[in-house]
């Protein structure tokens, strides 16, 4: 198992400060959230309306619920029948760089080992893709459910984020091996960035939406409706085509599909896309993910800020995330990456950034 970063290795989220800060402020953040989210005003930058007594916070059955949950995800997980892939080669083929005076808070965060495992049980993949993305469905759908209860029937706007949030997390489980190319698993540790992110904060925060529709119900007429189902089909339209583009490219260049775009050769004997979605902006996947946010968000109304939490984080995540991607491209690619970029010179929106 190898260490995802050398000794070397520039540090990133801010360095060990940055590291500390985050693991006291994602908790705190999402704990805020979940709790605005079910009050009155739901204001996103108010104080919480109460704290909630650790009596709340611990229960027995909601540990023993939640570790059913994973033990259920983890059976399922290693049921035999299923397709194995390859993953990437790893950077250092050689040798493993294990640097002496690593920095405890930041490892932590960032997580010491690449693809922590125990026999073929690999935890990072397994988080990555199923408690957390299901849960999220769940949460999702208890929400519609507590609403039909209440109200009669879900509403209009519930049955939106539900059907568009299935089709996102349908989609990354249909083509699950897809995952074995992101930074996540190539280039980040399993610390706790991952794992919290993965078990807590995408089923609890990426469900705020249905959540904030089950307490503050919002009208939506058909034609409003209808304009955000487009929003929403042209943000999957350019997601999946640009990830199918590349992941078809890096499969087989000459697939039939790739063959015929334009592309720049690299040292390293492989080669990028300039032209179809990877010759509009350098990342037209995170765009297409974005417009996906904005149309989740939409069918709660312009009343509140709170359920467009998802955007403004996700657009901060984006952005952080096209840094540290366009850092780990130079490094691999060199020249060809700057020739790269001054072809394609905008990074996720045409024109503008
Ligand atoms: N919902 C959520 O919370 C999140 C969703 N996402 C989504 O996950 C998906 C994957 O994102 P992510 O892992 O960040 O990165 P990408 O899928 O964009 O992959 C980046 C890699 O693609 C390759 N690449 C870049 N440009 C080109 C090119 N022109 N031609 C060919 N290959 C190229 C490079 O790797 P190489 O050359 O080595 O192949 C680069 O490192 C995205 O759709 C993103 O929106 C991401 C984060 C959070
Ligand atoms: C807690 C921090 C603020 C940030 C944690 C970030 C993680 C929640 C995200 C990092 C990359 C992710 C991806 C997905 C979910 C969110 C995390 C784990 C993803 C599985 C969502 C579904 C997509 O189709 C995908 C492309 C498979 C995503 C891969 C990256």
């Amino acid at each position: 198992m190898a260490s995802p970063q050398g000794s070397r290795a520039p540090l990133e989220f801010g360095g060990p400060l940055g590291a500390a800060a985050l693991m006291l402020l994602l908790p705190a953040t999402m704990f805020h959230l979940l709790l605005v989210a079910r009050s009155g005003p739901a204001r996103l930058l108010g104080p919480p309306p109460y704290l909630p007594g650790l009596q709340v916070l611990w229960s027995p059955r909601m540990l023993l619920l939640w570790l059913t949950w994973l033990g259920l995800q983890a059976a399922l997980y290693l049921l035999p029948a299923r397709k194995v892939a390859e993953g990437q080669e790893l950077k250092d083929k050689s040798r493993l760089l294990y640097p002496i005076n690593g920095n405890p808070i930041y490892d932590f965060f960032l997580g010491r080992e690449l693809n922590p495992r125990v026999w073929s049980f690999d935890f990072k993949y397994f988080c990555e893709l199923r408690p957390g993305l299901i849960g999220w469905v769940l949460i999702n759908l208890a929400m519609l459910m507590q609403e039909a209860e209440l109200r009669g029937s879900p509403s209009l706007a519930m049955w939106l984020v539900n059907g568009f949030q299935l089709l996102y997390v349908g989609d990354a489980l249909w083509h699950e091996e897809a995952v074995l190319t992101t930074m996540d698993i190539t280039h980040d540790g399993f610390g706790f960035m991952l794992a919290f992110g993965d078990l807590a904060w995408v089923p609890f925060t990426y469900s705020l939406q249905a959540q904030f529709l089950l307490h503050h119900p919002q009208p939506l007429g058909l034609p409003v409706a209808s304009v955000i189902c487009l929003i929403n089909a042209v943000g999957y339209y350019i997601f999946r085509g640009a990830n199918s583009q590349k992941n078809t490219f890096r499969k087989n260049p000459s697939d039939p599909r790739v063959a015929d775009l334009e592309t720049i050769p690299t040292a390293t004997g492989r080669q990028l896309l300039v032209s179809g979605w990877w010759g509009m902006v350098r990342h037209p996947n995170y765009l297409g993910d974005l417009i996906m946010a904005l149309a989740w968000s939409l069918p709660c109304g312009v009343s509140h800020l709170l359920p467009y939490f998802y955007l403004l984080y996700f657009t901060a995540l984006l952005v952080h995330r096209e840094a540290r991607d366009e850092q780990q491209c130079l490094q691999k690619y060199g020249l060809a990456w700057h020739e790269y970029c001054r072809r394609v010179p905008y990074r996720i929106l045409p024109y503008i950034y």
